[in-house]
């Protein structure tokens, strides 16, 4: 069965555990107690394919700086990068993961990395404290080449669903192109076989 891994990052308090359980709950739970990391587990089908989804949720650890974030790199398939439209500096944080992530991924040779790293603006039914233009996140989603999206855990069950699954369908799609990349596709396998089969036989 697929695994797919997917690590939701952001600074304290931006409400990566309440997206996160408004997922897989589809509940809106205004406080967590929880201050250490964790890993939710769900199993789903996509596409009629069974596939088993993990979100690290670093809760109060939150962004420790950069290599905290590569060993969160190098666990992820694909990252939701969330920041709170009502508090400028966990944008300004969300821009340095995205950076990072893109930074560090190249640095792997995971180049792929353009359809899996969401930057969400979280806290949307706060608008009347806003911080963030919409336009300037769609500003830096672009030049980043990720996807964005505003939302509120508080108040959208259907928009963070919608997230999380365009999210495991994009880092699905990639890795059964890593898969096919890795294995001869069919033509050329029967091409090998005809090749050094027929050989061996004439020896
Ligand atoms: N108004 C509003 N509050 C929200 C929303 N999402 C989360 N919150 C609140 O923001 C606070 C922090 O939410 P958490 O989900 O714990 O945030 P977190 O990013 O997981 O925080 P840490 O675990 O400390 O890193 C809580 O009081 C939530 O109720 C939202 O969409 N709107």
């Amino acid at each position: 069965m697929n695994e797919i891994k997917v690590a939701v990052l952001g600074s304290e308090g931006v409400g990566k555990s309440a997206l996160i359980v408004r997922f897989l709950t589809r509940r809106f739970i205004g406080e967590y107690a929880s201050s250490s990391e964790c890993i939710y587990r769900k199993r789903l089908s996509v596409d009629g394919k069974p596939i088993n989804l993990q979100l690290y949720d670093p809760c109060s650890q939150a962004y420790e700086g950069r290599s905290t974030v590569n060993e969160q790199i190098q666990w992820a398939h694909g990252f939701i990068v969330v920041y709170d439209i009502s508090d400028r500096s966990s944008f300004l944080t969300a821009k340095a993961i995205v950076h990072l992530i893109r930074e560090l991924r190249l640095g792997t040779g995971k180049r792929n990395v353009d359809s899996l790293i969401f930057l969400v603006g979280n806290k949307q039914d706060l608008c009347h404290m806003r911080e963030v233009r919409r336009e300037e996140a769609q500003c830096l989603a672009a030049e980043c080449r990720c996807q964005f999206y505003e939302l509120s855990a508080a108040e959208h069950h259907q928009e963070v669903a919608l997230v999380f699954f365009k999210m495991v369908q994009n880092a699905n799609v990639g890795s059964k192109a890593k898969e096919r990349r890795r294995r001869p596709s069919g033509s050329m396998a029967k091409l090998i076989n005809n090749v050094f089969g027929k050989r061996r036989k004439s020896v």
